[in-house]
């Protein structure tokens, strides 16, 4: 795997990183979008868990979960979040830092009813990151809801939604030999404008 040198980089970091992207779904990396999102509860506690990415543009990352998960109530209290793609099988990390906000509705329809169906059941059943006695619990639930459901569109459950994330700062790391590994930051300006990108120190 060669450097990521100055060359390289794109003004906007997005576009570098859409290339990376497509570079570990070409490797046939499996689930290539998946990220590492790290929240911060009131106590100052991080937490981190992986989602899949389903949307971005230049300025954000979208994903979807449940809104009565922790990582929900952590975004309640600290709309703050970080964002690392772990693609270590191409020696490679980028890790975006930025601000969380839900998702309007009407984005939430459109990728709930995209869904496999019973995607859509999964998440009318699972009440995500409460404590549950028993797997049969989900099951049971699972099977009842598939049967009251069985005819017409699958509503979207109140307590199922997304975020973007509004990114302000990406780091591109890329491993070199001896540990001497590059890595460039970039960052945006109080205008909110991308800086030039600096490099820093393995
Ligand atoms: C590859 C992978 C992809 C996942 N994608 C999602 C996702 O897009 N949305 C989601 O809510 N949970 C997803 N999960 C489950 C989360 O990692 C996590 O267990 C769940 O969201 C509850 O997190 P929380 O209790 O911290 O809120 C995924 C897990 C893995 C391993
Ligand atoms: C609980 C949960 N919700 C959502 C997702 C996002 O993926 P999809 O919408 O493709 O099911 C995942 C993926 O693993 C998941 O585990």
């Amino acid at each position: 795997m060669s450097g990521l040198s100055r060359e390289d980089l794109t003004e906007k970091p997005i576009t570098l990183f859409e290339k990376w992207l497509q570079a570990a779904i070409d490797a046939g990396l499996y689930d290539p979008n998946a990220m590492v999102v790290s929240t911060v509860n009131k106590d100052g506690q991080p937490h981190s868990r992986i989602v899949l990415l389903k949307n971005y543009d230049e300025n954000s990352l979208v994903f979807f979960t449940n809104l009565g998960s922790k990582k929900a109530h952590d975004i309640a209290d600290n709309p703050k979040v970080s964002i690392l793609f772990p693609w270590y099988f191409l020696e490679r990390q980028v890790i975006f830092t930025g601000t969380a906000e839900k998702l309007p509705i009407s984005d939430v329809l459109k990728y709930f009813h995209s869904r496999p169906r019973d995607s859509q059941l999964g998440a009318w059943a699972s009440h995500q990151s409460s404590h549950i006695s028993a797997r049969s619990i989900l099951e049971s639930k699972f099977m009842e809801l598939k049967e009251k459901f069985k005819n017409g569109e699958i509503p979207l459950p109140s307590f199922w939604g997304g975020y973007r994330v509004t990114f302000d700062t990406v780091e591109f790391w890329q491993g070199r030999e001896n540990r001497l590994h590059d890595r460039f930051f970039y960052q945006k300006d109080a205008d909110g404008n991308w800086q030039d990108p600096v490099r820093l120190a393995p």
